[in-house]
């Protein structure tokens, strides 16, 4: 598959009650997406367009603070995966020389707001909030379409999603691509060839584009957006509990040629949604033999310690 599908979710977020054709529909057109190119754009979503709005609105309003106040809120992955990170402090990928990005998370149950800007945190909250019952329907959906018995799988192995007394590595981040200036050094990239982490992303951005993903055949597919859809993509542990079925999409955000939007800032919102910690992640189906098990938390803080610059 060469481009991203758009998977309509009206079947599922409308008024109707959901029938069993509706489910099993809905989830065969999530499979041929995530096992195609492993994103799709999802339309009729069920997220209000007000509370997405508030959540960019009060995201920019953080990142143009002045580099001192935002300063106050650095995180320190030593003690917690809350907080900013400034530019080039993550690179999410070995070869990349710097990645100009801002970004701020929040994960776990320590949560902490920058004083600095009173109405980022509660907004950014309720955004994660409206994105649940859609990332509830979306693990239930991936289980109908790899056939397994129990359509609630994923989701009692993802308790850490409304319960803060379950640990998990779910991280709702804001994200602030600055203007480029005239001089960057070669290499420099907003968003370095990766792949994520967890079971699923939900990504929400502007509308700049920039983002690219890789197709199966290795070509870079822009993710132009589209108004009113919300991406989903694959991370690595759904990758390895689908036995490959769903492999993880390698995807990068470049820096734009033409002049005009090399000056104009980018933003995104992204969801990555993990299984709890202490989770075993081995091959439900497809290819086992390629896939060791690990535990939720294992990989991804192995992939986390090896992103953090300091
Ligand atoms: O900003 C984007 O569009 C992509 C961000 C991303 O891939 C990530 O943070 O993992
Ligand atoms: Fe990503």
């Amino acid at each position: 598959m060469e481009y991203i599908p758009v998977v309509d979710l009206s079947k599922l977020t409308g008024s109707n009650k959901i029938s069993e054709a509706d489910w099993v529909s809905t989830a065969e057109e999530i499979y041929r997406a995530l096992s195609g190119i492993g994103f799709a754009y999802l339309l009729n979503h069920g997220i209000s367009k007000e509370i997405i709005d508030k959540a960019f609105f009060s995201s920019r309003k953080f990142f143009e603070l002045p580099e001192n106040v935002k300063d106050k809120s650095l995180k320190d992955i030593s003690k917690s995966y809350n907080g900013y990170a400034k530019p080039g402090q993550e690179l999410l990928n070995a070869g990349s020389t710097f990645e100009i990005r801002e970004s701020y998370d929040f994960c776990g149950n320590l949560r902490y707001y920058p004083e600095a800007c009173d109405e980022f945190g509660p907004a950014l909250m309720a955004l994660e909030e409206a994105s649940k019952p859609l990332v509830k329907d979306l693990l239930r959906a991936l289980a109908i379409s790899l056939t397994l018995d129990d359509r609630d799988y994923f989701v009692t192995r993802s308790k850490g999603l409304n319960d803060i007394n379950i640990e998990s590595l779910s991280t709702f981040r804001t994200l602030y691509y600055p203007s480029i200036g005239d001089t960057i050094s070669p290499g420099t990239v907003r968003c370095a060839d990766h792949t994520d982490y967890g079971i699923l992303t939900l990504l929400f951005q502007d509308d700049m584009g920039g983002l690219e993903v890789k197709s199966v055949s290795g070509k870079w597919v822009p993710a132009n957006p589209i108004p009113g859809t919300i991406l989903l993509n694959t991370g690595d542990l759904l990758e390895f509990w689908s036995g490959g079925k769903f492999p993880a999409t390698h995807h990068q955000v470049m820096i734009p040629e033409a002049e005009i939007k090399r000056r104009t800032p980018r933003q995104s919102i992204v969801y990555f949604v993990h299984p709890d910690d202490h989770v075993c992640v081995s091959p439900l189906t497809g290819n086992s033999a390629e896939y060791a098990t690990v535990t939720a938390k294992e990989h991804a803080k192995q992939k986390l310690a090896s992103s953090y610059k300091y």
